[in-house]
This record gives structure tokens, C-alpha cells and sequence, in this order.
């Protein structure tokens, strides 16, 4: 196994003002910087040398912009989002630990999304070594009153990465560290929130003709049909067994989102439409038609880790841009390449 050598910032200490640094020496801004967000909470900004960068709060572990090189943004945040605990972030990418929605008699997603996270000073190594200097990583253990909700000792470690060529790369290790013996099982999702030009002219391929439950309706399961998939009502979907590779096409953008995944069967596909909208109070009326959840998750069958076991799910998100629109390009090249 070769061992990764820890960016300076990534080596730093956790309160954020002591880690921040800058290259005064080029006048350029570092690849991590740790600073204050909204609210005065805490987050680290990546950034890569072509221009794009990423931000992830310690609230919550949640990566909050994520943006190529000319400076656009491709994740949703809500103009109402209240970054402000315990209410989770509406927007960017939360994580939903150790129970994905209401699957269970934890809070809805679990908890992972409105805690506090740490910078994660001394990280075990991964086997195949990040390819970037931007990345940043956390961590995440139980508190006493979070032991009371669910009495599992674990670690969980997230590392955010923005790869040379702006994609954005997140990877989950949990270890179950109980020392009574005993397994745990959870659920999980990414709950990646794309940002989208009109959500009616939006289509993502890799799901058809797959089997889903639809949580709109009692978590019945349903057949997809085969054609790719568009939006014009609320979808609040489980796609089952996917494949590593969906894409979200978004026509009048010409761009496309490539979702690669591991370790992570399922696929949420949400978008609250115009009547859930409403009802939220940190959401506005009618941003669903500049969002799209697509969401890789583990979900029907949970995850089951021994004392001593530890599970990876690993997700990488990139943004090309396409000429599907006119006729260029097949959205199942972009599904097959490499
Ligand atoms: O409002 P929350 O808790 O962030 O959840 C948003 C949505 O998250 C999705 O993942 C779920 O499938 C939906 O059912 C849910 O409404």
C-alpha cells in the first residue's frame, strides 16, 4: 500500500484561522484555505491552480459550492438555506448518515448532516494517492448524546477533493470502532443537489428500464420505462442496482454532470416541484426548476459493519461541456467512455 503525502493545510490544525495560509510568494490564493462562511461557521475552500474550487463547511461535512474554471457554479444552494444548526444546509451536497430519509427511527437523513465535524489531522492513507493538493479532510465520531440515539462507536472520515481538471471527488470511510462486540448496519447518500438552467429541459441517462421504489408512493416498487428520464411533476425516487456512471444532461446549458460511483448501489432522483416547494420554509417557490437531486446512496440493502470493519462509498462529479442539442454528441458515449 503506498502512503499519501498530506498537503501542508491538510496537516494543519483544526481551527481554522491557525490552518489558513496563502502563496504570498506568486500572489496566488492556496489549494486549501480555511476560513469563515456564513454565520461565522467555519469552512475550507479548494482551490485549483486551473481556477476551479470547491468549499465544504465543518457544519455538517457539506460541500457548499463546487465550481468549474470560468467561475460558474454547478451545485444548488437555496437563496433561503439557513446556515444556522441544527437545521442541515438546503443545497450543495449533504450527508445523510447513518439513515438515509425516514428509513428508520432516526431523525429524517440522519444526523451527520447538522453536526460539527473536525479537520482530520492525521488521516490513514489510501491506497491509491489523490492526485491534487486540494483536498481537505474530516472527520466525524459520536458525541455522548448521539450514543444515545444511536449507541454505535464509529469514525467516519470524509475526504473532498477537487482533481486537476475541476472534477470533485468525495470519499466515505466508515469504521465501526464499537468495543462491545457488536455490528451496526446504516444507510447513505451523497444528496447532491445539481444546479440545472430549467429542470424541464433536463434529462438523466443510466436509470431506465431500471427497478426503483417511489417514495411518493409508499415505497412501491416500480419498473422504469426505457426512456431516459425528464421532469415535469415531483419525482422522489430510489433507483436500485445502478450503474457506476449516470449523467445528467442539461440541454439549454450544454452541459452535462457525470456521476461516477463505488460502493454505492442506489440512486435518489428528487425534485420537490412546485407544492413541496412551498412548503419549505428554506427553499424558494420556484427554485425546483434550477435543481436536480441525483443522489448515490446505499439504501435497500444497508450497510453492515463489524467491530473493526470499515466500509468506503466514494462518488466523483464532473461537468462537461456538450453539444447534445445539436446532435453531437450521444449521451451513451458519455456513459461508456472512460
Ligand atoms: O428536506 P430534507 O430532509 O432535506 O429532504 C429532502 C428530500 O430528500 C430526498 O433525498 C428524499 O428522497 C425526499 O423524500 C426528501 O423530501
Amino acid at each position: 500500500m503506498s502512503s499519501e503525502r498530506a498537503p501542508p493545510s491538510a496537516a494543519s490544525p483544526p481551527t481554522a484561522a491557525a490552518a489558513a495560509h496563502t502563496n504570498t510568494a506568486s500572489g496566488s490564493s492556496s489549494a486549501v484555505e480555511f476560513s469563515k462562511g456564513v454565520n461565522g461557521l467555519e469552512k475550507v475552500v479548494l482551490r485549483e491552480s486551473r481556477g476551479s474550487s470547491a468549499e465544504v463547511y465543518l457544519f455538517g461535512g457539506h460541500v457548499t459550492s463546487w465550481k468549474n474554471d470560468h467561475s460558474e457554479e454547478l451545485l444548488f444552494v437555496s437563496s433561503k438555506a439557513i446556515f444556522k444548526p441544527p437545521k442541515a444546509i438546503r443545497g450543495g451536497i449533504p450527508i445523510c448518515f447513518p439513515q438515509f430519509g425516514g428509513l428508520g427511527s432516526l431523525e429524517q437523513h440522519g444526523f451527520a448532516r447538522n453536526r460539527f465535524w473536525a479537520v482530520d489531522t492525521d488521516p490513514p492513507p489510501f491506497p491509491v494517492p489523490t492526485s491534487s493538493r486540494a483536498y481537505v479532510d474530516l472527520i466525524l465520531r459520536p458525541s455522548e448524546d448521539d450514543m444515545k440515539i444511536w449507541p454505535h462507536s464509529y469514525e467516519f472520515r470524509l475526504r473532498v477533493a477537487l482533481g486537476p481538471g475541476g472534477d470533485l471527488m468525495l470519499t466515505s470511510r466508515i469504521r465501526n470502532t464499537n468495543t462491545d462486540g457488536k455490528p451496526f448496519a446504516f444507510t447513505f447518500a451523497y444528496h447532491t443537489y445539481f444546479s440545472v438552467s430549467d429542470i424541464s429541459e433536463v434529462r438523466v441517462e443510466g436509470l431506465e428500464t431500471l427497478d426503483y421504489l417511489d417514495n411518493l408512493q409508499n415505497r412501491e416498487r416500480f419498473t422504469e420505462q426505457g426512456d431516459a428520464i425528464t421532469f415535469e411533476s415531483e419525482v422522489d425516487k430510489i433507483y436500485l442496482s445502478t450503474p457506476t456512471k449516470i449523467a445528467i444532461l442539461d440541454h439549454e446549458k450544454k452541459r452535462t454532470f457525470v456521476i461516477r460511483k463505488e460502493g454505492l448501489p442506489d440512486a435518489v432522483v428528487w425534485n420537490p416541484w412546485d407544492k413541496k416547494a412551498k412548503a419549505m420554509t428554506d427553499f424558494g417557490d420556484d427554485e425546483y426548476k434550477h435543481m436536480l437531486c441525483v443522489e448515490a446512496a446505499a439504501i435497500e440493502k444497508p450497510i453492515t459493519l463489524k467491530p473493526g470493519e470499515e466500509w468506503k462509498g466514494r462518488q466523483e462529479l464532473s461537468a462537461v461541456p456538450s453539444s447534445y442539442c445539436s446532435g453531437q454528441l450521444d449521451p451513451r458515449k458519455v456513459l461508456q467512455g472512460s
